[in-house]
């Protein structure tokens, strides 16, 4: 419980109609979990607008409203807060209503269209077995120590991530290590957090749906390093051509990782096999058992990380070595007769995609085929599907086109808007079957000995959203599945 004008601390305020002496038992962004004495924040959002429920949140017992444009008529026994941008007072206020616990812990983010993922999860992994209590807010779950919290977004609403955070905080972590999306710096999720440090991995087509041109997508990811206290580090993968743009107008201070140029953190993979890398870091030669070169990033970018913290390098170089990767990225089986690798990753946008099949060819010893199965998920981005569908038959031998999350989409449109994309001489190397479990089937009967099937899109997930259900469905069991039903 906290007083509404303490939880106000440095919000922009309009005006205030109203009594704001008063305790705020919680704070909703939504009208439905509104209880009695709660502080409700109407903000316009990307389907409704909240200040439609203020009236809705008000017969629920909210008794302030933080809004920024007032109703026509005022209630009374209600305070009334107008403020300039309800996401940046959202951001604000639950911060302070949670005791600000992101300057109780160092608190790292990550941002970047691909390894954002990999990056907080190795981080968060090395620190633990550095013997610190951490935290982890990622796509695939959140942690805290050993305890798994499930993960709704890459990056949750201020109010949670403040509450995930204070809960890490009351826990006694001393380190946090975070997504941070494009989607939720621009709605501000992150406002009034104070970061240790910002990480910038690359930034590639993806998420035009929601910020409509890549400048803009820039400019958002941009605006969370210009937001960087001095005292935090900003590092940048500066083989990546907007590396550097990114610190342009950071107050922090600047860092960065390559393979290929002069950088703070340099590297060079010196063998990329499928037992994993073997790099020289400064004057280290260090094997990891991370796959690929994109791997080979997302190390740099853990290890970089990790000294400008203050971290011993041999320490963290030595403790990396045995590190093992984030669930359902380049993860992989081998089947018990014919010897066929099955991958299952994560890849949902065309760079991935096109990294991982690289990353395959690469490591592949002979003429073994690469099959794939691939699909496009439903309302999200759609310029993505022909680009990762002429990518997939490129890049293999034989693809799948499938169903990923089709959500409230057709499945059998995204997969026509996907074929479009395969120049005609590349057809015949594609079949499409809507069904994702069929399509694993066939690919796995169309594989020979020592054979490489990728299966990709959907990597940790344990679930395929079809028409707003969620239906049970995990790549990597139903590709063991299929091994055992077809005797490979
Ligand atoms: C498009 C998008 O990003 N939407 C996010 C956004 O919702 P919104 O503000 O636009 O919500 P809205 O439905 O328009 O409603 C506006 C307001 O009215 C309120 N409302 C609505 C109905 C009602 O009855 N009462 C009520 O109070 C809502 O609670 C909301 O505060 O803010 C919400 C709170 O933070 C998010 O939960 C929600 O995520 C949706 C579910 C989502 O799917 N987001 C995805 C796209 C996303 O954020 N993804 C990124 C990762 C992307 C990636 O890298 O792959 C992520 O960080 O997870
Ligand atoms: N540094 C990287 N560069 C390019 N591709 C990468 C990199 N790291 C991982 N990938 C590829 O992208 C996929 C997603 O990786 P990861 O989950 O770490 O990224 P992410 O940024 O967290 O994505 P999301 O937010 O959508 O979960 C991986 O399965 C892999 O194929």
């Amino acid at each position: 419980m906290k007083v509404l004008r303490d939880i106000l601390y440095n919000v922009n305020i309009v005006s205030i109609h109203g009594d704001n002496n008063i305790e705020v038992h919680a704070l909703s962004i939504d009208s439905r979990h509104i209880a009695q004495g709660d502080a409700f924040i109407a903000i316009k959002g990307v389907a409704a607008d909240g200040h439609a429920y203020i009236t809705k949140a008000i017969s629920l017992g909210a008794t302030a409203i933080v809004c920024e444009d007032l109703p026509a008529e005022l209630q009374d026994g209600v305070c009334y807060v107008q403020v300039s941008n309800s996401h940046a007072a959202c951001g604000i206020m639950a911060s302070n209503f949670y005791n600000n616990p992101s300057k109780q812990l160092q608190l790292v983010g990550v941002t970047g269209t691909n390894g954002k993922t990999t990056i907080a999860t190795i981080l968060f992994r090395l620190f633990s077995k550095m013997g610190y209590h951490c935290g982890l807010i990622s796509t695939v779950q959140n942690q805290i120590g050993d305890e798994i919290i499930p993960s709704t977004h890459t990056t949750p609403d201020a109010i949670s991530l403040n509450a995930l955070l204070a809960k890490m905080v009351e826990e006694g972590c001393l380190y946090a290590f975070m997504e941070v999306s494009s989607h939720a710096i621009h709605q501000q999720r992150i406002a009034g957090l104070q970061f240790a440090g910002g990480i910038f991995s690359n930034i590639t087509h993806d998420h035009l749906d929601y910020h409509k041109t890549f400048d803009e997508y820039i400019r958002v990811k941009k605006s969370f390093f210009d937001s960087l206290p001095s005292n935090a580090f900003a590092l940048t993968n500066i083989d990546d051509k907007r590396g550097n743009v990114m610190l342009q107008n950071t107050k922090a201070r600047k860092a960065s990782y390559s393979l290929r140029t002069l950088a703070d953190f340099k590297g060079k993979i010196l063998e990329n096999g499928l037992t994993g890398l073997f790099m020289q870091i400064g004057e280290s030669e260090v094997h990891f058992r991370l796959i690929g070169e994109f791997n080979a990033y997302n190390l740099l970018a853990v290890y970089g990380a990790a000294i400008l913290l203050g971290k011993s390098k041999d320490e963290v170089l030595r403790i990396l070595s045995d590190v093992q990767g984030a669930e359902g990225r380049f993860e992989y089986i081998v089947s018990a007769k014919d010897k066929i690798i099955g991958i299952v990753d994560y890849a949902h946008t065309p760079d991935a995609l096109l990294n991982v099949l690289a990353t395959i060819k690469n490591l592949r010893q002979g003429h073994e085929q690469i099959i794939t199965v691939v699909g496009c998920g439903g309302d999200r981005d759609k310029t993505k599907r022909p680009i990762m569908a002429e990518v997939s038959a490129e890049h293999s031998d034989k693809v799948i086109f499938t169903s990923d999350n089709p959500r409230s989409e057709d499945p059998a449109e995204i997969i026509r808007e996907m074929e479009v994309g395969v120049a005609a001489h590349l057809r015949k190397k594609t079949i499409s079957i809507q069904d994702r479990k069929e399509a694993i089937k066939t690919a796995i009967s169309l594989a020979g000995k020592d054979d490489i099937v990728l299966v990709a899109g959907k990597g940790h997930e344990k679930y395929q959203e079809i028409h707003g259900v969620k239906h049970p469905f995990d790549d990597k069991k139903v590709l063991e599945e299929m091994f055992q039903l077809l005797g490979k």
